[in-house]
């Protein structure tokens, strides 16, 4: 299964495979059964279900957590948009390799297996203010290595991303998908001053202007960033191979969101890890109608907060499908 435009990527988004009802059923039924009274449990009850409906197992486990992280350079950076220089992005990708991120942290407490994608880091893309920022077939190409990222073999992701300017592109593209100003979407980032906030909201407001009136798939290539499109082709492969996937901040979930607008229900197979302090995510994931597992003021990207939430998950898979039923456990119900 592959795709050579975005035409066919959008039809391989339509072609993606529902939750498993024979499944969830009998997850709601063990749920049902199990020693603790009824909702107890509260939302890792549901989050047991949900996953067991996309495993297809009445009694799943999650064994292989997988964490990858994409890393791409935006030509918008020019513009005085980051707090920090351009080349931290490469920088950084050194650390996620060496073990030295917070991310490599989170994902080995959280017992996941983590890669590093980079994606063209010494071809930044346009400044989205002037042109697009990818063309058709570069977008494409990222969407690939998204989409080739994810192991068949893992039960659960997490996609995280690293990209000076990235939170510049995010806000761009939710405008874009979702209406409202540019300063509805803007957000400090890696911290920029009133300054840098006020070139922030006349990039974007510039850039959404420029590419007004387009699909969300072509507002993905025109305002995004190649990390940006391999989160969305890495969530859209996890869909095909029924493995549950947890979001994380606003970069993410922006990404996520270009999926959810080309076909509704897209994200039915994704939790949201957590609300990131970034101004606007809040907002991107009520869009979504997500719901935040954690809210612990992360703004770091680099699949953190999801990072983070994945033990909860865990946690909800581990009680439905490890606990005694009463009659198991001789506990009486009456
Ligand atoms: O995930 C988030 O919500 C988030 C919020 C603020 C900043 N970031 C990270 O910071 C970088 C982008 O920030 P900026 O200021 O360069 O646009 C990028 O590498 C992201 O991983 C991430
Ligand atoms: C240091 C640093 C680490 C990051 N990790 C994700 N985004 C980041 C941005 C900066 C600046």
């Amino acid at each position: 299964m592959t795709f050579s435009d975005l035409a066919s990527f959008e039809l391989l988004l339509k072609q993606a495979p529902g939750p498993d009802e024979a499944a969830k059923e009998a997850a709601q039924e063990r749920n049902a059964q199990l020693t603790k009274p009824a909702g107890s449990l509260g939302r890792l009850e549901e989050i047991g279900v949900w996953y067991a409906s996309w495993r297809g197992e009445g009694r799943p486990r999650i064994t292989h957590p997988q964490v990858a992280i994409f890393a791409g350079n935006h030509g918008i950076t020019a513009r005085g948009v980051s707090a920090f220089p351009v080349e931290v992005t490469v920088q950084m990708v050194a650390n996620f390799e060496h073990g030295g991120a917070a991310i490599n942290q989170l994902a080995r407490n959280a017992g996941a297996v983590m890669s590093v994608h980079p994606i063209e880091l010494e071809r930044p893309t346009a400044d989205f203010t002037q042109a697009p920022a990818m063309s058709e077939a570069e977008c494409v190409a990222a969407l690939k290595v998204g989409w080739e990222a994810v192991d068949p073999q893992s039960d659960l992701l997490v996609v995280g991303e690293m990209g000076i300017g990235n939170t510049t592109s995010a806000a761009a593209l939710a405008n874009a998908l979702f209406g409202g100003a540019a300063s509805d979407w803007v957000g400090r980032g890696t911290g920029v001053d009133d300054a840098g906030l006020k070139i922030k909201e006349e990039v974007c407001a510039a850039g959404v202007a420029l590419h007004a009136g387009k699909a969300p798939l072509e507002s993905l290539a025109a305002l995004g960033g190649r990390e940006v499109a391999a989160m969305a082709g890495a969530i859209a492969r996890a869909r095909h191979l029924r493995i549950p996937v947890v979001l994380d901040g606003f970069i993410c979930c922006a990404a996520a969101a270009v999926l959810e607008k080309t076909v509704s229900g897209a994200l039915d197979h994704c939790l949201a890890g957590h609300v990131s302090a970034e101004a606007a995510h809040g907002a991107v994931l009520a869009e979504l109608g997500k719901e935040p597992l954690v809210a612990m003021g992360l703004r770091l990207g680099e699949g953190s907060g999801a990072g983070l939430a994945i033990p909860l998950v865990k946690a909800a898979v581990e009680c439905l499908s490890g606990m005694a039923t009463f009659a198991e456990a001789g506990v009486s119900i009456t």
